[in-house]
């Protein structure tokens, strides 16, 4: 008679592709039960937004299926998102499981529209998720996410005087655009800056998190050196262009993140090419081609996708509701959320291996 032992040992050749490693060993399989030929189990996923799952409960099915005894094999697919390693003097966001941030060698490139729709496609996909707006020049977060009229709230706890983040769309967020008058330009100083990022992290009532993602402001500079000495990060992601093909600002924010001990999760090109709503079939290069390819393999980097330019993407940050709740079914929607899994496999590959 097959025996849980049998399954389990029939399962043990299936690996999670990305970690290659059994999900026997990894523990992904729970709950076994084989009552009058219906088999059951629970497969924990490394994320809710895992890009094979599947493939990979497919795979499980396979492997028992033809088991003596075995009828019918029901998978229960779940996910518990592990937490990423700590890291000496760094001080983690208690909750919080992984940081990544969002950053671009130049402004404009869609570096707020990417980190807002990478955190609603996780927040979709079941995560829990919270947006730290650091971008403090240019906090454009709020009005992406509906909440431009939001305020924060302060509220006394233990801890002190702590933020209650806003919320909307499944996504908790923190901005500057909250604290200041959208009007009024901000001279920071680095120190001034400190303050706030650190506050940004650790004074905020985040609660529990799958994924905190930081929108930093463009270039190199004391947001990107506070946040990567404050905390343990699970990497980066940088967003460029075709056109900004941008070897030199990518090299430079890549160097950055390297002599700063962050990972470098990959790159994720926007405005790779047009298509006109009128005239689907066409595609227009506008700002060349390729260029995020090129600057991925010779920077040693993964290319986590290519976002088309697309009217209803500029419309999505601009009503509020981002495009990949508005048109989910739109070509940069579909590219958004296929790196929002790319990069929830990456950082559980940086958390378990
Ligand atoms: N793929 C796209 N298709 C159409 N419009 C886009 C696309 N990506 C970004 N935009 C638009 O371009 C403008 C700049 O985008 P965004 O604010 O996300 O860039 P950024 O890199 O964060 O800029 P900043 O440096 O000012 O923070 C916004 O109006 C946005 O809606």
């Amino acid at each position: 008679m097959t025996d849980t032992n049998t399954i389990l040992e029939a399962l043990r050749p299936v690996q999670d592709p990305e970690l290659q490693k059994s999900l026997v060993d990894l523990n992904m399989i729970r709950d076994v039960n084989l009552d009058q030929g219906a088999l059951s189990f629970k497969l924990v996923l490394t994320t809710p937004a895992c890009p094979l799952k599947e493939m990979i409960v497919d795979d499980c099915k396979k492997a028992v299926q033809d088991l003596p005894g075995v009828e019918t094999v029901d998978v229960e697919v779940t996910s518990e998102t592990p937490q990423q390693k700590s890291i000496p003097d760094r001080e983690s966001v208690p909750g919080v499981k992984n940081i990544v941030a969002v950053s671009s060698g130049k402004g404009g490139v869609g570096k707020s529209s990417v980190a807002v729709n990478l955190a609603v496609s996780l927040a979709q996909s079941g995560a829990k998720v919270g947006l730290l707006d650091a971008d403090i020049y240019g906090p454009n977060a709020p009005s992406m996410l509906g909440l431009a009229d939001a305020k924060v709230r302060v509220q006394e706890s233990e801890k002190g005087e702590v933020l209650e983040p806003a919320f909307n769309h499944g996504v908790k967020l923190v901005s500057m655009g909250f604290l200041i008058d959208p009007d009024q330009p901000v001279v920071w100083r680095g120190p001034m800056l400190n303050g706030v990022i650190r506050q940004f992290l650790y004074q905020v009532n985040w609660g529990e998190l799958d994924y905190m993602v930081v929108d930093l402001p463009p270039g190199t500079g004391d947001a990107q050196l506070t946040l990567a000495q404050a905390v343990p990060m699970s990497g980066a992601v940088i967003v460029t262009t075709p056109q900004d093909v941008s070897l030199m600002d990518a090299r430079r924010g890549l160097k950055m993140f390297e002599q700063l001990g962050v990972n470098v999760l990959g790159m994720i090109e926007n405005m790779s090419y047009f298509i006109p709503p009128d005239l689907p079939d066409r595609r227009y290069d506008l700002f060349g081609s390729g260029g995020g390819e090129k600057a991925a393999k010779e920077l040693n980097v993964p290319l986590l996708g290519c976002i088309p330019l697309e009217i209803s993407l500029r419309e999505g940050g601009d009503s509020g509701i981002p495009i990949v709740i508005s048109h989910p079914n739109s070509a940069s929607a579909e590219a958004l959320r296929a790196i929002a899994q790319q990069v929830a496999a990456k950082i559980s590959v940086v958390a378990l291996t």
